[in-house]
């Protein structure tokens, strides 16, 4: 059984709100698609853009693509004109792709009102073009643009559309939920119906789906159900409107789900990677939640379910997340148990299996500062102090006792606002009082630390402040709101960035409590100078 994996991220893809790829943003995404094993690569309409013109210009000479098919996306001649005459046919062979994909129109109150012409002129335009393409040598596929709709309106004339394209020679008509507003039932129907009036096996169908119903995914997945081979989708799901078919699930059920050998073997597992990737070239956030790629995709939460996967992973993952490139991760907040603490601290390379009452503390302690205000779910750094301040033997040394610490912020006549923080400490048995300016209160603060422990860590110069965000959180504990910290510490010698949290009403004691944790973590894990 062959199946065509055709991605249009470059294509339908770009057709998203906020994209804009750069020639050379496209032929690196279709240098991942490659690698994700995809079958055919849509990557433009030469003619109508000048970059995608450009882009299969110098995709021929630099793309080296070993499981993809390039193909160029146009439409069908224009209305009353001879399809050798048409500027956009022209350019469309131009490109040199081996495949071309046409998009016709299939629903008669387009072509009437949208194209304004016949239903006889439509059905020419299509036989006309793809002829023209097979006999110049091309692999042609034919997307019938508002294929369900009018099928459902005038089943014979979008019937008429599809056996023009297959009698001229298209290889595969691809029926298109243009619109996006079909459910998997309605798909499985008219694949059906369509088949049994055509007389053709569904498998010179394609399937092309947009999502504005959010069933774009499982729209595809019932037309292979259905027979069908060829199905199209994008990366993350990016295409006009609120999208189209996310290949990474479409791939990931077909293949895990129903067993279907839709990619070459040692493909499936770049799924995370390409997805992140390609969100990076496109310049959107990776979607957290996203199922498959998603970094949440495998994160649970609940203490139920920690306790059962520390029995086996099996038993609350609907895959081995590593199979597409993914790891699941124990999150560790007020819904926790004692497994949840458990399996999160092995994670950090801490064993609390033989310490029950370790565990139990930690437990007592994550659910009791949560009630607080006081979150562990991004601060894994945080939490693993916590968990070493219980674990017999584990502590990790505080590198310095706080005497006190004081912060200023002055607004001067020329209107500069400056902060200046003083810190006294005790450091190794010797009391340090240290100063420092910052553009802010915080940053004055971690200036002032600096300069006070520099001298007994010279380690702490690598560390950088990557991120500060602060929440406020409603007062519900009769005391007023209260402010939650984080605090992402880099490290320019190219560790692993970490994060810490604090909480308190006062913004700035808050951010203390991060940033010493930030420090304390960061000096017991890099080795010392
Ligand atoms: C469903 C989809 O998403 S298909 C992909 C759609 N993608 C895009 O539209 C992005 C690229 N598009 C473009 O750059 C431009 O729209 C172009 C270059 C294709 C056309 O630009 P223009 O010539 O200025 O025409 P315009 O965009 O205003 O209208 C589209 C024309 O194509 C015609 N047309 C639409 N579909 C088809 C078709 N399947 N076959 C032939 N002609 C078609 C329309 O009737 C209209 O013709 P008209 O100019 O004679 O009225
Ligand atoms: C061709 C296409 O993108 C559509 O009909 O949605």
């Amino acid at each position: 059984m062959t199946f065509q994996v055709y991605d249009t991220t470059l294509r339908d893809g770009a057709q998203r709100e906020g994209i804009s790829y750069s020639v050379v943003d496209k032929l690196a995404v279709a240098r991942l698609l490659d690698e994700f094993g995809v079958g055919f690569i849509e990557g433009g309409w030469p003619g109508a853009m000048p970059k995608d013109t450009e882009f299969f210009r110098r995709a021929r000479t630099e793309l080296d693509l070993r499981h993809a098919l390039l193909v160029a996306f146009g439409a069908t001649r224009k209305a009353g004109l001879a399809v050798a005459d048409d500027p956009q046919v022209r350019a469309l062979l131009d490109a040199e792709t081996p495949a071309v994909c046409l998009v016709a129109k299939s629903d008669i109150r387009h072509v009437e009102r949208a194209l304004r012409t016949t239903g006889a002129e439509n059905l020419a335009m299509v036989t006309d073009t793809v002829a023209h393409f097979v006999a110049e040598g091309r692999r042609v596929f034919l997307d019938c643009e508002h294929f369900f709709d009018g099928y459902r309106y005038d089943p014979a004339y979008t019937t008429a559309v599809t056996s023009a394209a297959l009698d001229a020679g298209a290889e595969i008509v691809v029926m298109c939920d243009t619109n996006g507003g079909m459910l998997p039932s309605q798909v499985t129907t008219a694949i059906g119906a369509l088949t049994e009036r055509l007389g053709v096996a569904p498998d010179r169908l394609g399937i092309h789906c947009q999502n504005d119903t959010s069933c774009a995914v499982a729209n595809t997945v019932a037309a292979v159900e259905a027979g069908v081979r060829h199905f199209q989708g994008t990366a993350n799901g990016y295409g006009e409107r609120p999208g189209n078919a996310d290949l990474f699930a479409v791939v990931g059920n077909l293949q895990l789900k129903l067993g279907l050998p839709v990619l070459p073997d040692g493909c499936l597992e770049q799924m995370v990677r390409v997805s992140h990737a390609i969100a990076e070239i496109a310049n959107i956030a990776p979607e957290t939640h996203q199922a498959y790629v998603g970094a949440a995709a495998f994160a649970h939460k609940a203490g139920l379910h920690a306790s059962a996967i520390k029995v086996d992973p099996v038993l609350y993952n609907h895959i081995d997340p590593s199979v597409v490139g993914n790891d699941m991760r124990i999150l560790v907040t007020e819904m926790a148990g004692r497994a949840s603490i458990e399996l999160k601290s092995r994670e950090l390379g801490l064993d609390l299996a033989d310490h029950p009452d370790a565990a139990s503390r930690v437990t007592k302690r994550v659910k009791d500062l949560e009630a607080g205000g006081w979150s562990f779910e991004a601060a894994d750094a945080s939490f693993e102090l916590l968990v070493r301040s219980e674990l017999p033997g584990a502590g990790t040394p505080r590198p310095f006792a706080l005497e006190s610490y004081r912060v200023l912020v002055e607004h001067r006549e020329d209107g500069a606002v400056v902060s200046e923080a003083t810190v006294k400490l005790r450091v190794r048995g010797e009391r340090i009082i240290a100063t420092a300016e910052g553009n802010g209160p915080v940053n004055a603060l971690d200036e002032a630390l600096r300069v006070a422990l520099s001298r007994h860590y010279p380690e702490l110069r690598g560390f950088e402040l990557a991120d500060y965000k602060v929440r406020i959180l409603e007062g519900s504990h009769g005391t007023g709101a209260i402010t939650r910290v984080l605090v992402e510490t880099a490290d320019a010698n190219g560790g692993r960035d970490w994060t810490t949290v604090g909480v308190h009403e006062n913004v700035v004691e808050a951010s203390w409590h991060a940033l010493v944790d930030a420090l304390t973590y960061g000096l017991a894990r890099t080795p010392k100078v």
